[in-house]
């Protein structure tokens, strides 16, 4: 099914509370600006953006089901289910909104563990996701300030915050994060 821009953002801001459709137009924006200062496709970064939280308030039991019934990465099971939402989040993408685009596929879905090797756009939209303007977190300004000056320090400080945090709740770490991280360490030792 084809869905206009206006019609996508009418049926995903449908799929949650206000308060999470206003993070997720922050994200839109943020997205948009980190693309346009990087080099990423507008069009792209916007459109994972308004996707990249479409799962985010599905039962934990729905969400359970795409995961298993689909062959998705089922060792997400194991982990945090806010991690879920993403994968699930991509397969709703494709399936229910028609995106076909395996880029702006590949953006939701990594939005918020990371991965080895991370595009211009799961970087554009993972960025976002930490610094738009409604995030309120101990060390936000850092990243934002660091995001202004490169994708990958902003990132790296992101996932800081995030393992920070897991480890300050005694919680296990889904470890594609930590690999995403030493990944995005080794690409700026590289571009030294
Ligand atoms: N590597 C990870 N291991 C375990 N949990 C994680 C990991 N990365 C993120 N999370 C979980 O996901 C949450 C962030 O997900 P996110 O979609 O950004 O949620 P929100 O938008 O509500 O902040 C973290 O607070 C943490 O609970």
């Amino acid at each position: 099914m084809e869905y206009s821009r206006e019609e996508l953002i009418k049926a995903v801001s449908e799929q949650m509370p206000a308060q999470r459709w206003q993070h997720t137009v922050g994200v839109m924006g943020s997205s948009i600006k980190l693309a346009e200062r990087y080099g990423a496709d507008v069009q792209q970064a916007e459109l994972a953006a308004i996707l990249h939280d479409v799962a985010k308030y599905w039962p934990v039991k729905r969400m359970e089901a795409v995961i298993k019934d689909n062959n998705l990465s089922k060792d997400l099971l194991f982990y945090d289910k806010p991690l879920w939402h993403a994968e699930v989040g991509a397969y709703v993408a494709e399936h229910d909104y028609g995106v076909t685009d395996t880029e702006v596929l590949d953006a939701i879905r990594y939005h918020t563990s990371g991965r080895i090797g991370m595009t211009l756009l799961d970087k554009v939209v993972c960025l976002a996701d930490y610094i738009e303007p409604g995030r309120d977190y101990p060390g936000v300004d850092r990243i934002r300030s660091l995001a202004e000056i490169s994708l990958e320090q902003g990132l790296i400080a992101g996932i800081d915050s995030t393992i920070n945090l897991l480890i300050s709740r005694g919680q296990i770490i889904y470890p594609l994060t930590v690999f995403a991280r030493n990944d995005l360490i080794k690409q700026m030792e590289a571009n030294l």
